[in-house]
Order: C-alpha cells, then structure tokens, then sequence
C-alpha cells in the first residue's frame, strides 16, 4: 500500500501495535505510558490493539496487570481514570515467543488476523523492537518469514538505539533491515528528537526575525551543547561498559541537537526537507585527522568515588556488571568544527557525562561581543549575549542582554528574559516517546534518523573510538558528583571561552525577568 507521506494530512489510523521486548525496562518506563496517555488524548483510535512479545510465560491478565503497574508508577494515571483503563486493557494480548524461533511468527500472524478482525482495524502493522540490536536483523526475517508482512494496510518497524556499534556494525544491521523493509518502512528512534524543546530549535530559530538574520559566524561566537546527567549508570552496566559516552549519547543524541542548531533552513517542512539539511551538516563536520589531533579536542573521563547532596557515591569501577579495571568513559567533551560558509570559525563545544551535580540538557548560543572601542565598552566589562535553549527536565529559553542599572551611577548588568514553558505548561507537554510513537503511526518520518544521518554519524565518532582505542592514557579520572575534568574547561579556555553555567549550577550576576512567577 502507497504510505502517506505528507505531513499535512497525515492523522492516527488503527494498527496492531507489536512490542518485542514487552517484559523489559523500556516497555515499563516509557512505551506503556506513552501508549496510555495517547489513548487518553485519543490519539489511537479505538480500532488499535497491542501485542506483547517476549521469551517468558505471561497470561493476558498477568501481563495487563503489568502494563497497569508502569502506567501507575510513572505517573499517567489518576484517579478518574479507571474506566478509560478498563477499556484500554481490553486491547492487550501478550504472546510468549523466542525471536528466534519462525513457528512463534506463524501463530502471531494468526493472533494478529483475529485482532484486526476484532478491533476493526484495517491491516496496519506497527513493530516496534525494544530489543537487543543483535535481535534486529532475526525478527526481521521471522517477521516476514512467518507472514507478518502479508497484510492489507502498511507495515513500519520501530527500532530502539543502539544502531550499531561503529559503522560496520550499523552498515550490518543496515543491510539485515534494508532485506525485509523499505528505508520509508524503518522508523529509527532517537528519543531526544522527540522533546518538545529540541522541536522547538526550528522555530525558535526560523520564525523569529531577531534570530534567523544572526544565526551565522558573523554573529555567533560558538556554541555549548551540555547533557548532564546525575545518575550513573543505574543497572545497566553491562551494556554501559561496552559503549560509554561518546556512542550511548554523542553518537546520537548530541550529534542530532547540533544539526538542529547548524543546519540551513530547508525549503519545505517536510521530513525528507529536514533530513537532507540535517546530514548536510553531519558531512560538514570535521573529522579529526590524527590521534593527536583527537587528544588535542576531545576529553574523555571516567567518575571515580564521590559525593552529592550528602551522600556518598561510588566509583564506575565499583558499579554492577562494570569490568573493575575498566577504561570507558563515562564522560566526554569536544570541540568539533563545522566546515560551512555558515560556520567557519565557530567552534561548537559538547559535553555530556553521568554523575554530574546537576541533570540537565541546555543548548547556549554565545554571541560576539560588541566593539570594544566603542561607547560602554569602553568603561564596562560587557557580558555577551546569550541565547539559552532549556530542553530538559526544564524546558523553556531564555535571553542574556545587558541593560542599564537602576540609579545614577550609570552601570550595566547582564539581564535574562526567561520564558519557562514546563513553568506554565508543565506536564501536559507529551512525553519524547508519545510523540514518537504518534509520529510512526501517522508515518512521520520527520524526528527520525535516516540511515545517511546515522552513518554519517559513525563515521565522525569512529575516528575518536579509534584514537582512543590506541591508548588509554588520556583517560582522566573525576570524582562523582563533580563537574568533571578540568581539561575539558582548558578545550574553552585555550579560545578564550568558558563553559556558561547551566540550570541548577551558581548562575553569575543576572537579574532575572521572568514568566513562571519566581
Ligand atoms: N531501558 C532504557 O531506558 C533504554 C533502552 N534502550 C534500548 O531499548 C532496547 C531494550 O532495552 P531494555 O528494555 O532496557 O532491555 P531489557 O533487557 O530490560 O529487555 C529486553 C527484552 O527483550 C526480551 N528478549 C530478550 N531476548 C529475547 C528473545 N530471544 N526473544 C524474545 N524476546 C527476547 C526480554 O524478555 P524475555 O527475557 O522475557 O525474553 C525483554 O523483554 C535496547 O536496545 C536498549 O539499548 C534505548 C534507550 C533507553
Ligand atoms: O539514550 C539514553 O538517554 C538517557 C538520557 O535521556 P534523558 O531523556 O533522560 O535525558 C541516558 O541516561 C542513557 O544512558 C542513554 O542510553
């Protein structure tokens, strides 16, 4: 069946929702509550059901009740809910399969017919994979092995990060995908592109005349991304240590936040528009040369024992399932070059790490400064300005300007303007992952990574991987709860920069005008 791919017209339509990995974390954290909260914004249709798939044994009850449990815990429930609940459930079936096993498939091809046949729904088909990567390649096969794909309406797969593990890993699991579906059919999840304020770039940037006019290496005199995050690596260990922060974090999400920041306004909001301008960017990047040359802009780290807010943390060394001599960052910083007419000349910094004082996401666009030889200048020490993008868990901008303090004495003081979003809207901004899964269903490819976009990706981050796997030596070490090594303040400094606090981190002098009543 021809997809819809005009975002204009696209609306929700009835499909079989097929979570594998049903039993796992992702599905209890993120996709059951997302799932529930679109039903509730009638967002799904009433002709929708959901099948869980996974290894270990579970009633259609047992499995309801579990899929109750998350919605409970993380919070989409209240209490006038439970009638919506009760019709909800009804649309949940598990089955007990092994990905691995094609038989399973022929009796989910079967499950499937009487769902659709039950729930009125017209054939359209949604896997979405919370699974292992190694497990991409086989469900595929089984799913059109065993007759999945025979349907009458569309088919799409969902599939979770990692995509790979460099790029020959990603051109592997690429090829094993490209056999059963089209590049239109393969919605590829990264869930940072999901959050309202990294959507939010575009317009903040294109449909402001104070902005889009500045937004080039005239004005800007560089760019801070900074991922900060407190937890460490939680339970998931094993696959920590294997990957680390450039290939769990830089690989994907700072990379797809920096072409949002850099790429060139595209001609039409279409996804496809979008994507071609965003891996422009990621072929501008500059690749580093040599393994110096990494060592002169990259800084990696590892936390090591510690504290915040009074308690004591360990180090990575001594976390779950971490290889005790193990050498995987668990920070990284960078400055990386776009080499564009745009950008020339403006480094773009990014920085992300666990176990850092504060969790925070913040884009900074530091603007030049004025003239120094001209009128306040002259007698004050001007702050630059600032453009702040909030993305998470506070979402909002705001601006630095310098303004006149109040009095005779005829001094100037940085002043922000502050529009906070989650202040006024708080949580009725939809969740990455309900966004996400709304988009598949419409066929919205716009917030998801297109095959190019994540080679390209893997190209720039495989040339650091392949440094730093000749020689540890480099590896710094930072206690947890700290803001890291100090090499990675030296990266700004050496240009005469600095990192800008973020939220949660002591703010300078600023008199704050703000919209959340603080
Ligand atoms: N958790 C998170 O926050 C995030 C996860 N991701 C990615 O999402 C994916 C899933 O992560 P997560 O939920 O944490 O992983 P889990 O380990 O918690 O869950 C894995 C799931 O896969 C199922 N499974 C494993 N082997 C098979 C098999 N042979 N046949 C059928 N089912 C199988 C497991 O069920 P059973 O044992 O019953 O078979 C379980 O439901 C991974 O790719 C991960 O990197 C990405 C971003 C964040
Ligand atoms: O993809 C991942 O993202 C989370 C951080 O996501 P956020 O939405 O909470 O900012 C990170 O903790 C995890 O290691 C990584 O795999």
């Amino acid at each position: 069946m021809e997809q819809n791919t005009n975002p204009e017209t696209l609306s929700p339509q009835g499909a079989v929702y097929y979570l594998f990995g049903a039993t796992g974390d992702l599905a209890k954290r993120k996709l059951f509550p997302a799932l529930f909260s679109l039903y509730k914004e009638g967002k799904l249709s009433e002709k929708f059901a959901v099948v869980g798939l996974a290894r270990r044994p579970r009633t259609n009850e047992q499995f309801r009740s579990d899929v109750y449990d998350s919605i409970v815990e993380f919070c989409r429930y209240k209490a006038d809910d439970a009638e919506l609940w009760n019709r909800f459930a009804e649309h949940f079936e598990y089955m007990s399969l092994d990905i691995n096993t094609v038989d399973g498939f022929r009796e989910l091809s079967k499950l499937s017919e009487q769902l659709e046949a039950k729930f009125d729904i017209p054939g359209n088909r949604l896997f979405y994979l919370a699974l292992a990567p190694a497990l991409f390649g086989p469900v595929s096969f089984n799913l059109r092995d065993g007759g999945l794909l025979e349907c009458k309406g569309w088919s799409r797969v969902v599939i979770e990060k990692p995509f790979g593990y460099d790029l020959p890993s990603a051109q592997k699991l690429n090829d094993q995908l490209s056999q059963v579906f089209k590049e239109e059919e393969i919605f590829r999840i990264d869930h940072y592109l999901g959050k309202e304020m990294v959507q939010n770039i575009q317009v903040i940037r294109f449909a402001n005349a104070f902005f889009e006019p500045l937004w080039n290496n005239n004005h800007i005199a560089n760019v801070q991304i900074t991922l900060s995050e407190t937890v460490g690596v939680e339970d998931r260990g094993g696959y920590y240590d294997k990957s680390g922060a450039l290939r769990d974090m830089g690989q994907n999400h700072m990379l797809q936040m920096l072409t949002m920041i850099a790429m060139e306004p595209p001609s039409r909001l279409h996804g496809e528009d979008i994507r071609d301008e965003k891996v422009k960017v990621l072929r501008s990047l500059r690749n580093y040369k040599s393994s110096d040359e990494v060592r002169e802009n990259v800084v990696r780290a590892q936390y090591s024992e510690g504290s915040a807010r009074g308690k004591e943390l360990a180090g990575y060394r001594q976390e779950d399932s971490v290889n005790p001599e193990s050498t995987t960052e668990t920070y990284f910083a960078a400055k990386v070059a776009v080499d564009n007419f745009r950008w020339a000349g403006v480094p773009f910094y990014i920085r992300t790490g666990k176990r850092l004082p504060v969790k925070t996401t913040e884009v900074v666009i530091e603007f030049k400064s004025m003239p120094q030889n001209v009128l306040f200048a002259q007698r004050h020490d001007l702050a630059p300005n600032l453009l702040v993008i909030r993305v998470n868990p506070m979402e909002g901008i705001y601006i630095k300007v310098n303004a006149k303090t109040p009095g005779a004495d005829n001094s100037v003081q940085p002043v922000a303007m502050e529009f906070c979003q989650s202040c006024q809207i708080g949580l009725n901004t939809p969740e990455a992952y309900e966004r996400l899964i709304h988009d598949a269903v419409r066929g919205d490819s716009t917030y998801f990574t297109r095959w190019d976009e994540v080679a390209q990706a893997w190209e720039f981050v495989d040339k650091i991987a392949q440094a730093w796997g000749e020689d540890k030596k480099d590896l710094q070490s930072y206690p947890a709860g700290s803001w890291g090594p100090e090499a990675a303040d030296k990266l700004l400094a050496e240009d005469g920069f600095h990192w800008w606090p973020v939220n949660g981190q002591d703010e300078d002098k600023v008199i704050w005008i703000t919209n959340s009543g603080k």
